[in-house]
């Protein structure tokens, strides 16, 4: 969930004639905040959780799953909730959780009440807290109604159906073929964003994503079941105009993307330094926890030949114009831009020593004016092209009454671009210059998986990859253009056991392999040379992408790996993996024997996913789809595979029916 201001929108129309307002108080906001929270310094780990729901609502006597569109009542009761416990102590243990709108209508967002300690004990509550969560939700839903953690609803757009309430789709906001607006969440920011983004880029947003060929699906598959009609100028003919491409399941609207669930962790670093550090260390990580964690195969009832839901998000968002997308000579617009506002990192912002100049071999497309007054202001090389390259956007949903705000107060205009800029990995300066939150970073590429148990699992084992990551000062860096490949390659249908990725073979530093930094338990260690300056020389070029110079091929220091391996080490090659790195950082702790076993149990899920002993959510709703009696091996997933789809992970979710190859002998 971005920022949720109150007032009165623009349309885009108006609003761009503001952006470089809103860019240049945007920065003054930074610099105030920078100068503020620069030496800030925090001497204890702190991490949460985001989890994304979806509402299902039942017909039972029709069996049919449809969404519910009642999430803005059940999150007033939430917030009621919250506010109780606010004031009394024994409903806090009760309540402990924060809820969030989402772009859904039919979408919730929870977090633990208070983020998470440092002390291995604590990593007992995730699951726990998980669980109430849950639980908590569903006292304020109807008998019908069901929380379910489901990345891409199957039969999201499936024309004339699926909607509690029913609305037929169009809408002024998206003016979709499939969805209506009311699929959209009410408040000013989901509708404005939708529109914005639409008027942006002139035209609707098109996501293509390739079916899943069956023995009977048609060749080549041209969708018979999208609309023809023609209500708004720019609502052409899908398929006659090439919006919607052979062979592809087309949508047409934000709702697509923005509509699907995911699990986001969030720590805060000691200072910013340590931040940065984990950012890059992360960055890496994304893709290959994209792949792993993938559960989203099913888009507008069909099964689709992807496993994921990152580039349907990606395309879903896209404001970029023609002109920006190079289908047209630059004119109107400053930049050409390889990805969308929604997409992977485009750079290492790290002053480690480690991060290599050559690390950050794509061209950085970044605001040279920005970029000096950043540079004028104290802030270092990498930082400001970071925040150069952010502010390349235009802010999207700018509030009348907020265009003039104290930048000495605010830091509105900096969140309207950053929390816009939504890639794998997030950077976050404190709130505010006053806020005792420090500087943290977010981990923001997992799927959301069927239950409380796998969550728990992927977000303790991701917190765990940071402290080993710097108790061991790992380096995970591999050129940034790989890890682009790397981001393509998850996509694919079970990539987690059929494809390799990059990474990088040798992960401890040279001189101290394999040696854990002294450490509090489940600290974060003092960094002995995470601080070091680093000077411009040193650094990539300020005005364009440094490409790899010749002779400086580090392909050496890299090599394509299966995710077992990545994962669970390659014994023969002196690799560890994250596992190895993870236990070996456990080991170091005083941990009683309860908890780590505890802990091993969530682990264990990692590793048997990783080496295909467990299947992805997205193979295990696959075979579901192909196993189910109905299924005409056309790629259909019709509205009864999907009431018995979303009834069997509620079932499996509440402990009352196995799924053994989706999760072993783990119980829920
Ligand atoms: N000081 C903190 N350090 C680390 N994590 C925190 C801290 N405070 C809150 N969190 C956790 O960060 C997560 C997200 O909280 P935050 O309020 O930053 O969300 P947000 O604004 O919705 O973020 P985003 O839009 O980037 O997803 C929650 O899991 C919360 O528990
Ligand atoms: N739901 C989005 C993330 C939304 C957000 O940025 O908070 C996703 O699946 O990635
Ligand atoms: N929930 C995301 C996507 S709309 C945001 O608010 O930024």
């Amino acid at each position: 969930m971005g920022l949720l201001s109150l007032g009165t929108p623009m349309h885009w129309d108006e609003a761009k004639k503001y952006a470089d307002h809103v860019r240049t108080h945007g920065i003054i906001q930074f610099l105030n905040l920078w100068e503020a929270t620069k030496d800030s310094q925090k001497d204890c780990l702190l991490w949460g959780d985001e989890i994304e729901y979806m509402v299902v609502s039942y017909d039972e006597e029709n069996k049919k799953a449809k969404l519910s569109l009642r999430v803005w009542e059940i999150l007033q009761e939430l917030a009621k909730e919250e506010e109780e416990a606010a004031k009394d102590p024994a409903k806090k243990l009760l309540v402990n959780s924060s809820w969030h709108p989402e772009y859904g209508r039919y979408m919730l967002e929870g977090t633990p009440g208070e983020p998470y300690m440092g002390l291995p004990r604590d990593l007992l509550e995730v699951e726990r807290n998980m669980k109430l969560r849950r639980e908590l939700a569903c006292k304020f839903m109807k008998p019908n109604e069901v929380p379910i953690t489901l990345t891409s609803y199957p039969r999201l757009g499936c024309a004339g159906e699926g909607l509690d309430p029913h609305h037929d789709p169009h809408g002024p906001a998206a003016r979709s073929l499939f969805v209506p607006d009311e699929i959209i969440n009410a408040h000013a920011r989901f509708p404005t964003l939708t529109a914005n983004i639409r008027r942006r880029r002139g035209a609707k947003v098109a996501i293509n994503m390739p079916i899943f060929h069956d023995k009977n699906t048609p060749k080549p598959f041209i969708d018979p079941t999208i609309p023809t009609y023609n209500d708004y100028p720019e609502d052409k003919n899908a398929i006659e105009e090439g919006a919607a491409l052979p062979d592809h399941i087309y949508m047409d609207a934000m709702a697509f993307g923005m509509g699907c669930c995911c699990l986001q962790i969030t720590f805060q670093a000691v200072n910013v330094e340590e931040a940065r550090k984990i950012y890059d260390q992360m960055a890496p990580l994304g893709p290959i926890m994209l792949a792993l964690t993938a559960a989203a195969p099913i888009y507008r009832g069909y099964l689709s030949d992807v496993d994921c839901r990152w580039n349907v998000i990606a395309q879903s968002v896209d404001d970029r114009t023609e002109e920006e997308r190079g289908l047209k000579p630059l004119k109107n617009n400053k930049y050409r831009i390889a990805k969308s506002r929604y997409d992977s990192i485009d750079s290492y912002i790290s002053n480690d020593p480690s991060n290599k100049p050559e690390y950050n071999d794509i061209p950085l497309v970044f605001d040279e004016d920005i970029y000096k007054k950043l540079s004028d202001n104290g802030i270092d090389n990498l930082l400001a092209r970071h925040i150069s390259h952010l502010f390349i956007r235009d802010p999207l949903v700018i509030f009348h009454e907020l265009l003039n705000i104290d930048d000495n107060e605010s830091t509105d205009h900096f969140e309207n671009l950053q929390s816009t800029n939504w890639q794998t990995m997030r950077f976050k300066p404190p709130p505010s210059k006053t806020s005792p939150i420090g500087w943290r970073v977010e981990f923001r590429s997992m799927e959301i998986q069927l239950t409380d148990f796998e969550n728990a699992a992927f977000a303790i084992f991701i917190v765990l990859v940071t402290r080993a990551v710097l108790s061991f000062n790992t380096n995970f860096y591999i050129p940034i253009s790989k890890v682009d490949e790397n981001m393509k390659v998850a996509h694919h249908r079970n990539a987690v056991l059929d494809e390799k990725f990059y990474f990088r073979k040798q992960i401890f530093p040279q001189s101290r392999p394999g040696t854990p930094a002294a450490g509090t338990p489940f600290g974060s260690p003092k960094l002995s040379n995470a601080t070091l300056p680093r000077t411009a020389a040193t650094n990539n070029s300020a005005t364009s992408g440094a490409s790899l110079a010749p002779g400086l091929d580090r392909s050496d220091e890299y090599e394509l790996m299966t995710i077992n391996e990545i994962i669970n080490g390659a014994p023969s090659k002196g690799f560890p993996g994250l596992l190895g790195l993870v236990n070996s950082y456990l080991n170091t702790l005083n941990i009683d024997i309860e908890t780590r076993c505890e802990i091993s149990k969530y682990l264990e899920l990692i590793k048997k996913r990783a080496n295909g002993t467990l299947m992805t959510a997205a193979s295990w709703m696959r075979q579901f789809v192909q196993n189910h009696p109905d299924y005409k091996q056309d790629s259909v997933v019709s509205e009864k595979i999907n009431y018995d789809l979303v009834k069997m992970i509620e079932k499996i979710n509440k402990g009352e029916v196995q799924a053994p190859e989706l999760l072993g002998n783990f119980s829920v």
